[in-house]
């Protein structure tokens, strides 16, 4: 629709009082130093002040005090003579990040290759978001035995159509408690999901875009913020377990003794040496017990949050980004540290242990446009991810329960 001259003078005058409201430091006062980060990568208009974002693709990119708390290290292992899912030896697959100020955090450039980051999307798409696992779809929908993407692939390639009555799935008849279903979605600014008698019944292809998480292993329940012990353990899938421990087995004595004082002082409160150990290697190599998925549309978040239902949180976290590039923040273990801001590209891993297990993280912000090209290739069989996975984000992290 066009705007006449006088409705555009209102928007740019609405804009300009917005964009002056958010650059006065005045109105931050109520928010907490995590909070106001959040609001920076956030901000559409003014944009977000990316300058002091870690790059850890580019170390000589980053601002010169940020260069200054990244601390390059060698794997103990090559990632793939651990697990050959990881392809041939690339030297550049050795090297790790820690950050100076945050204890226990490791950041692993992307050592996947295009074609396992392509099998990893298809998996999180089309196998582990099926039944038995649950998803935030549950709360509202029968989901179908073989899934919502399967069912998202028959409309694609027009073997089930509107007039068919699998086309929509049906809604549960009930009306379950809202449950937090929109962990990704901040919803801090958000009313809560509204009864599922306004819950539309949605063509697949719109469905599918509203899919947000999946948990693996242990189920999660995100209301009461704990494990569904009782239930079992879903199947953690082969290689999801292969690939995590073999992560976490490259990070094994990894670490660092901050000496570095002058410039880049450490957090207050972060010890001086700090090193990643398996407490039990030979008897119990990591093994990963639960999981979740995160789907990220362009305008989702994931707010300031720490993973602390684990019985045991001795046992290192993992998490993998997959598509578009996300803006990663790390805080300290009250939302008044300031957290540190990190880009997440495709294939990127980081691993929380120790301290850094009890940190605030979250994810405020998706960038358009930045899957890489190798995602985005047109095979038949790749082009309907190639559509998903252009405008969207995957990650992956799991966690051991037990010891
Ligand atoms: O999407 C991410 O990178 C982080 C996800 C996360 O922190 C979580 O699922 O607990
Ligand atoms: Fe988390």
């Amino acid at each position: 629709m066009e705007l006449s001259a006088r409705q555009r003078k209102i928007r740019d005058k609405q804009q300009q009082a917005s964009a002056a409201a958010k650059a006065d430091p005045a109105t931050y006062t109520t928010h907490n130093p995590f909070r106001t980060q959040e609001r920076n990568f956030k901000s559409r208009a003014p944009p977000p002040d990316f300058s002091r974002v870690f790059d850890f693709n580019d170390i000589e990119r980053n601002a010169p005090d940020v260069r200054k708390e990244i601390v390059e290290v060698e794997l103990a292992h090559d990632i793939g003579q651990l697990c050959s899912f990881f392809g041939q030896e690339d030297r550049s697959r050795r090297k790790a990040y820690l950050v100076k100020s945050v204890p226990g955090l490791v950041v692993i450039p992307n050592p996947f290759t295009p074609d396992a980051q392509r099998t990893l999307i298809r998996e999180c798409l089309c196998t582990w978001s099926r039944p038995p696992n649950t998803s935030n779809l549950d709360t509202h929908y029968k989901i179908p035995t073989q899934g919502i993407w399967n069912l998202f692939e028959r409309e694609w390639n027009g073997t089930v159509s509107p007039t068919d009555n699998e086309y929509l799935v049906g809604l549960k008849a009930h009306n379950p408690v809202p449950n937090g279903n929109g962990y990704v979605d901040d919803f801090t600014s958000k009313p809560p999901p509204p009864p599922s008698s306004t819950i539309p019944q949605l063509p697949p292809h719109q469905l599918i875009r509203k899919l947000r998480w999946v948990t693996l292993g242990y189920q999660y329940h995100w209301t009461t913020k704990t494990y569904h012990l009782e239930k079992g353990q879903l199947p953690m899938p082969d290689l999801v377990r292969d690939i995590s421990r073999a992560i976490v087995t490259s990070c094994e004595g990894v670490g660092m003794t901050v000496t570095d004082t002058v410039d880049a002082p450490p957090h207050p409160s972060a010890p001086k040496t700090w090193h990643y150990t398996n407490p039990h290697p030979e008897k119990a190599p990591y093994t990963p017990q639960a999981g979740v998925i995160n789907y990220y549309q362009m305008r989702d978040s994931l707010m300031a949050h720490v993973d602390k239902s684990e019985a045991w949180m001795g046992g290192a976290l993992v998490s993998i980004s997959l598509g578009n590039t996300a803006i990663f923040l790390m805080g300290g273990k009250t939302r008044d540290t300031p957290p540190i801001a990190m880009y997440l590209r495709s294939g990127d891993t980081v691993v929380m242990t120790g301290e850094a297990r009890d940190c605030f993280h979250g994810v405020p912000r998706i960038l358009e446009d930045t899957c890489p090209e190798y995602l985005l290739t047109d095979e038949s069989d790749w082009q309907i991810i190639r559509d998903y996975i252009r405008h969207s984000r995957i990650n992956l992290n799991v966690r051991q329960v037990f010891p």
